[in-house]
């Protein structure tokens, strides 16, 4: 699903990712671990081009996204975004109903029909596990549900325009345990359908629902495998060290 080859970034003179060749398979869940400040979220946010926004970053080497060269002079940026979603770290509904919410992606795109409007927010919330809580007070607004509650509705959201790769970047960090154990199940139903990159602090979360572990250093990838094997005999002594705790 996505090909990643010879990818360097520079924040100005700052190398923040160095020489980066990454494969991910579709409908699996991959996620980037590393201490602080490796390039987990900079290498997530090249796969939607999030980076582009900010002032003095220079990107080398190639994205492929579904054998598109994501960074080619002709990719419309709307386009990617629609084949490419992100839920943040912090919940960041709109301050909308739960219906206008997820309606929005898809209005943007041109869906105006209420009856497939209708079809879409329910679909969606469904898939986002949401539904059953919300389906008799949609038009409330979104800042009443509890934080767990509302990033399953940014997942909704993310879904409603029938994106191809979800990318979460910390999505349970600022979550309690419930509302955490309810995405990382989420995580694990939707990658029957989505590609799901996901960046997470936490070790044990990446050894329970990713398929593939990614781990970084000092903008590099040290190695990139299965996660059981990655967990249960990396390759590299400096994985080894990193998730038996000796170090980040
Ligand atoms: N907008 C920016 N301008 C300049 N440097 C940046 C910018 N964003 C990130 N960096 C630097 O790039 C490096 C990688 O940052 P990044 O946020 O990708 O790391 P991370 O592994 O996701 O860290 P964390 O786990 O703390 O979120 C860090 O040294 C960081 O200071």
């Amino acid at each position: 699903m996505i090909e990643i080859e010879n990818l360097e970034l520079y924040y100005g003179s700052f190398q923040a990712l160095r020489h980066v060749n990454l494969s991910v398979p579709e409908r699996s869940v991959t996620a980037f671990i590393g201490p602080s400040g490796c390039g987990k979220s900079t290498l997530l946010r090249t796969l939607n081009r999030m980076n582009d926004a900010i002032a003095g970053v220079r990107i080398e080497g190639k994205v492929e996204i579904q054998g598109r060269n994501i960074y080619a002079q002709d990719m419309q940026i709307e386009e990617l975004r629609k084949r490419v979603g992100m839920v943040f770290q912090q919940p960041n509904p709109f301050p909308k109903s739960i219906y206008d919410n997820v309606a929005y992606g898809p209005r943007l795109h041109g869906k105006t029909k209420k009856a497939d409007l209708d079809a879409l927010v329910e679909k969606s919330l469904r898939s986002a596990s949401l539904w059953n809580e919300v389906k008799d007070v949609l038009k409330k607004s979104a800042m009443s549900l509890s934080g767990g509650q509302q990033q399953r509705l940014c997942i909704a959201r993310a879904l409603a325009v029938e994106p191809d790769v979800l990318l979460m970047d910390e999505s349970t960090s600022a979550l309690d345990p419930i509302s955490t154990t309810k995405i990382e199940e989420l995580t694990r139903e939707l990658c029957k359908d989505y590609t799901i990159v996901m960046v997470t602090h936490n070790m044990h979360q990446a050894a329970r629902i990713s398929d593939r572990t990614v781990f970084f250093l000092n903008g590099e990838v040290v190695e990139a495998a299965d996660t059981q094997a990655l967990f249960s005999s990396p390759k590299d002594q400096r994985t080894e060290d990193y998730i038996s705790g000796r170090f980040g």
